[in-house]
């Protein structure tokens, strides 16, 4: 039974930590994946101008060369000639030059006059740099396309650029995935030059255009791409089309899978083992203290309540402490907290009662009246075993008080019940550290409570100009008027103990009288009042 206990916190830990690594990793790979997909886009758009701005210097070169040649001879003179060669022998993405009469006939190109002459189209009567191609040239052999200027006589300058020069310009093997790059017509969205699989977005119409802009999308590939298309500012009827496909923006390497799958499953044993720690602590706690219990290391120390206008000892606060074997005497700050938490606080309770009804009983005998309080929880008002160790306790102590703090009282539901039932079997319910909660104080009529235990900290306030010195005096008229008894916690000094009993408040506790005692030591300090009473 308590393998199947320990199998299944196993695996419940296992899997807390897979959903929570899960959900870290989720967010964390949505938010790289978003990034790294950005980063692609911005370097697709980058990769573009910069092959625009190649393309551009290029033909802002030939435009010049073109803009040279508008005086030359369409007769190929010599002179015109050798220049026409100089040009294209100086500029490399150039294979020839040509003169075009107006009626469309190649009358002269750099290799000399043409006899007859080609039959080409007539030049368009429009001013600046235009393109025309593809076209495959007779003796070249070549695929290629021509960059042109019509001359105010009419005539036409071109140039025959071969497509091997803008091959290299597209290299979309040298840009990282591309899918494919190319010179397209800005009217038709015609490519003049390709390279890789051309496609166009199904959805969005990107022909005409004239500026530079971002598409994304199902293309009619039936692939979802990205894609850029960037002006060629020098050749205002043409633009660079690069495009990638979604995939392929984000292309994780098998080293990052790998690195990322092992960060997962690292997270996820730390995490399990974590937990299993975090538990095994726990359980480590509950166990220690069970123990200590089991060992009589927790015991008793009683703090003596006392009257001061006497002075005599009219009762006890129980407290606890552990007799730890390695660490010496513990306070209950270092596990009254855990125990609260983990539940042992109910066994220990008990054994507390139990073990004060004991250690008192002498006294009881000799002092019938004798104060016996005790520290209750929220949880133990509702824990009918510990009530039944009260009740049972109330027979040998018939002046036992119960001590709750304005929290308990307030946020238990059944606490009302309990605390009538406690109080009916004559036990006293009191406030401890009166003043500290934040609550209305409607509950005072409301609740069964006979005492409230003024805060240490409105005591420490006597004779200082503090902003609880007030608290303290309304808190001891609103006593009388509700006629609750009075005990003020945490009596240092004679001026505390003067300014209470000139208000009223006769019972102290604190260390002016006593610090917590040890049973022994409470017996020899009662004993002493005792023998007093019968020397007297
Ligand atoms: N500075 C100063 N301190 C004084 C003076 N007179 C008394 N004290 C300390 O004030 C605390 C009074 O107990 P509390 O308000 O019920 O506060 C208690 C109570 O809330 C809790 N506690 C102690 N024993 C038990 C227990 O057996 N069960 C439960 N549930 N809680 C306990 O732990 C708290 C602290 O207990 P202790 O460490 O024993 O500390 C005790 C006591 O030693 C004084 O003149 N000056």
């Amino acid at each position: 039974m308590r393998g199947a206990h320990s199998l299944s916190k196993l695996f419940k830990n296992i899997f807390i930590a897979w959903l929570s690594c899960t959900f870290v990793f989720s967010i964390v790979a949505a938010f790289t994946y978003v990034h790294q997909k950005e980063t692609a886009k911005s370097n697709l758009v980058t990769v573009a101008s910069r092959i625009v701005s190649d393309i551009n210097k290029e033909f802002v070169v030939v435009d010049d060369t073109l803009k040279h040649a508008i005086h030359l001879s369409p007769n190929c003179d010599p002179e015109g000639l050798h220049h026409m060669r100089r040009l294209v022998f100086e500029n490399p993405g150039m294979s020839e030059i040509g003169i075009v009469d107006s009626k469309g006939k190649l009358v002269c190109n750099s290799f000399g006059q043409l006899t007859p002459p080609v039959n080409t189209s007539a030049p368009i009567k429009k001013p600046g740099l235009r393109y025309y191609g593809p076209i495959i040239t007779d003796y070249l052999e070549l695929p290629a396309f021509v960059l042109a200027r019509t001359r105010d006589d009419g005539y036409e300058v071109n140039v025959l650029m071969p497509d091997h020069w803008l091959k290299s310009m597209l290299d979309i093997s040298a840009h990282h995935n591309t899918d494919f790059a190319a010179l397209v017509d800005n009217s038709t969205g015609v490519p003049v030059f390709l390279n890789g699989k051309y496609a166009l977005p199904i959805r969005q119409k990107l022909f005409p255009t004239a500026n530079s802009r971002a598409v994304e999308g199902l293309f009619d590939d039936e692939k979802v791409k990205f894609a850029y298309v960037a002006a060629i500012p020098s050749l205002p009827q043409m633009s660079l089309i690069i495009a990638k496909n979604d995939e392929q923006l984000v292309s994780l390497g098998w080293l990052w899978l790998v690195l990322w799958s092992v960060l997962y499953c690292a997270s996820w044993v730390g995490l399990t083992l974590l937990l299993i720690s975090y538990d095994k602590r726990q359980l480590s706690s509950k166990t220690q203290i069970l123990r200590a219990l089991a060992n009589d290391e927790l015991f008793n120390v009683y703090q003596p309540l006392v009257n001061a206008e006497v002075p005599s000892i009219v009762g006890v606060e129980v407290l606890i402490r552990w007799r730890h074997p390695l660490e010496g005497v513990l306070g209950p700050a270092y596990f009254v907290p855990e125990a609260e938490r983990d539940g042992t606080i109910l066994d220990i309770s008990i054994a507390q009662v139990e073990n004060a009804v004991r250690d008192l009983t002498d006294i009881l005998v000799a002092q019938p009246d004798f104060k016996v309080s005790f520290n209750v929880n929220g949880l133990l008002l509702g824990s009918k075993r510990y009530i039944d160790a009260l009740l049972a306790a109330k027979n040998q102590i018939s002046s036992l008080t119960i001590e709750l703090t304005e929290r308990d009282v307030l946020t238990q539901a059944q606490t009302k019940t309990v605390l009538t039932e406690l109080k009916r079997a004559g036990i006293e319910i009191a406030i401890d550290d009166f003043g500290t909660g934040y609550s209305g104080l409607q509950y005072l009529q409301s609740f069964p409570i006979d005492l409230l235990k003024i805060d240490q900290s409105f005591v420490a306030s006597i004779g200082l100009d503090t902003l609880q010195s007030p608290v303290l005096s309304a808190v001891i008229d609103m006593a009388e008027k509700l006629d609750k008894k009075l005990i003020a916690e945490g009596v240092e000094t004679q001026a505390q103990a003067r300014y209470l009993k000139s208000r009223g408040v006769n019972v102290h506790q604190g260390w002016l009288y006593f610090k917590a005692l040890e049973l022994p030591q409470l017996q020899r300090e009662i004993g002493k009042v005792l023998d007093n009473k019968r020397a007297a």
